[in-house]
């Protein structure tokens, strides 16, 4: 299942996941051009030099859509290298769709035998929590994890996210969903589940101001924003306590404060930044 394999993957790696965003910057910086092979180089070279030091990478779907048909085919080469280098893959592609849509989608990204299948995906609840099922029950199928976005990294998030009906915010109705997904995907107690939350390591004080904690979700929490949109270890501290980054339910992940160390320094930067990341304080 999911949430325990990369349990193990960020006992022995820690809790940093390295995101593959090869912005037209990153790639010029790395002597790269901004076409479909430059893609397809810069990420099977961010992969093979990451191999034995992450938990997992994250590939960002649209900078491989942007160039067409070659551009996803090497978002698919992506994706099998890292199975091979025994890299745990989030699929980031934010899919949200009304339920019928939603299972062709959860059959691109989650069946293993379609070439673009992760070991994980993020999603949007924002048709509603209720038309992600299909993802759920694919997921479930195939020992898949999915990532529901909850509180974004973003400031214009806060718009949708915070609001309330009735006493409980749009985000923390989201906790309390997934929550139940895992207690119906039977996860023991203890155990992390497969389904997981995004919680932006930039949101501050917001869960608690909106009166719920996001490791009540009983999966991983993606945590995006570390390093170029500026949060650290304290940031995620403010967000998740010490007792949340203790019990390994953390995933923080950042794209460009490693990527732009380019290929030679990746994984000097990675490691740098996970030991950051896991100080005592
Ligand atoms: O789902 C995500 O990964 C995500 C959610 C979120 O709230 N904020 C966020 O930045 N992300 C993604 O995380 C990555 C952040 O990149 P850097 O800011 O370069 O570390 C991008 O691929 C974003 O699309």
């Amino acid at each position: 299942m999911f949430g325990t394999r990369l349990a193990v993957a960020m006992d022995e790696h820690g809790p940093l996941c390295v995101g593959i965003d090869p912005h037209e910057h990153l790639l010029a910086s790395w002597g790269l051009p901004a076409t479909a092979a430059g893609v397809r180089e810069f990420a099977l070279r961010t992969v093979s030099e990451l191999k034995g030091s992450v938990a997992a990478v994250k590939p960002q779907s649209a900078f491989f859509e942007q160039y067409g048909s070659a551009g996803v085919a090497a978002l698919e080469e992506t994706l099998a290298a890292a199975r091979d280098a025994g890299l745990l893959t989030v699929l980031d592609i934010k899919r949200g769709d009304i339920g019928s849509t939603m299972g062709a989608y959860a059959k691109a990204y989650l069946d293993p035998a379609s070439a673009l299948a992760a070991d994980s995906i993020t999603v949007s609840p924002y048709l509603g929590f209720g038309a992600l099922e299909p993802a759920f029950e694919l997921a479930a199928a195939h020992g898949k994890g999915i990532f529901v976005l909850a509180l974004t990294s973003n400031p214009e998030g806060a718009e949708v996210q915070h609001a309330a009906r009735d006493g409980d915010s749009v985000a923390g109705s989201i906790v309390s969903r997934v929550r139940q997904r895992n207690a119906q995907a039977l996860v023991s107690a203890d155990g992390l589940g497969p389904f997981g939350l995004v919680v932006g390591a930039t949101i501050g004080t917001a869960a608690q101001d909106l009166g719920f904690d996001p490791s009540d979700c009983g999966g991983p929490i993606l945590a995006p924003g570390v390093g170029a949109q500026g949060a650290g270890r304290a940031e995620l501290r403010a967000v998740f306590g010490d007792r949340a980054l203790a019990s390994g339910q953390v995933l923080a992940t950042a794209s460009r404060a490693v990527l732009g160390a380019g290929p030679e320094g990746l994984a000097d930067s990675a490691a740098a930044l996970n030991r950051a990341l896991t100080a005592a304080d």
